[in-house]
């Protein structure tokens, strides 16, 4: 039988989650999903792609082997208390993608014995390339599958849970600020003579390009970078203006002041 999933929260993330896992015939075959909002006719539209769409958390939850909780922090304590009376321990893994929140923290609403996941995937699960990290536990086996549910969408990795906030920042705000690089790159390239999309295909392209170098090698970036800079040529000259002017800086103290504000979320 399918394993069932339920995705609690439907918004930006939970949507990518569902489809992701309605996109590949991998995944549509292992898994039953639905999904949950408090407003479901904005989301309507994901029962096109056979995903099951209600307001119902609990009638969600009773027929779940696998519960995602994907609202936002404020928003938990509602839904707990909400699905609380069908939860079973010996029924149900809970994971939680939650920015901020600890399993001690789900734990103090749910009640103990549960196993409970903190992973952090990105929204470009929506198209199975998310990067997911995913929090150890001692919970070997509900492990294993909580890792192949996120293999499903993308790239996973295994972390000890101290390091969930960093995750946050670098693979779930890094869709941000990688996109923010490429609408810049774009502007920049519209100066210098294409038509807006044209640039952003160039820029795009690019970006996935230079990821893919880097994936399927395991080189450092300055290795591939050291392949690119011809001597007194112009990528050396616009490389070195851009660092003049605090690219990494800007993207290093970008990050450290996104990791210090997760304290602040909930
Ligand atoms: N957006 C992103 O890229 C990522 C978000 N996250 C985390 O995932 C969580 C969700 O984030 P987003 O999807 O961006 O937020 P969102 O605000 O877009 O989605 C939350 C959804 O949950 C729904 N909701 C709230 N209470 C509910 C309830 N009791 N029952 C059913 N639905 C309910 C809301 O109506 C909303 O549609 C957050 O905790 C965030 O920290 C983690 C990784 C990436
Ligand atoms: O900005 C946020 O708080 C959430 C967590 C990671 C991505 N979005």
């Amino acid at each position: 039988m399918d394993t069932q999933v339920a995705i609690l929260g439907g918004g930006n993330l939970g949507t990518a989650l569902a489809k992701g896992l309605a996109r590949t015939e991998e995944a549509s075959s292992k898994y039953d999903v639905t999904i949950t909002r408090r407003n479901a006719d904005l989301i309507r539209y994901l029962e096109d792609d056979g995903i099951t769409v209600t307001t119902d958390n609990t009638a969600a939850v009773e027929e779940a082997d696998l519960v995602i909780l994907s609202v936002q922090p404020t928003q938990i304590e509602d839904l707990v208390n909400d699905i609380k009376p069908v939860l079973d321990p010996q029924q149900h893994i809970l994971i939680s993608t939650m920015a901020g929140v600890t399993d001690e923290d789900i734990t103090e609403l749910t009640g103990s014995g549960f196993p409970i996941f903190r992973v952090m995937p990105n929204t470009a699960a929506a198209i199975n390339q998310a990067m997911t990290c995913v929090g150890k536990t001692p919970h070997k086996e509900a492990e294993e599958k909580v890792i192949e549910l996120f293999e499903s969408l993308g790239k996973t990795l295994l972390i000890n849970t101290d390091l969930m906030e960093a995750a946050t920042v670098l693979g779930a705000c890094g869709i941000a600020f990688f996109l923010r690089y490429i609408r810049a790159a774009s502007q920049g390239g519209i100066e210098v003579g294409f038509h807006a999309k044209e640039a952003q295909l160039i820029a795009s392209q690019t970006a996935l390009g230079a990821a893919a170098l880097l994936l399927d090698s395991d080189n450092h970036p300055e290795h591939e970078i050291d392949k690119v800079t011809t001597p007194k040529g112009c990528t050396i000259a616009g490389l070195n203006e851009m660092e003049h002017n605090g690219l990494s800086s800007a993207l290093i103290k970008g990050i450290k002041v996104s990791y210090e504000m997760i304290e602040k979320i909930r």
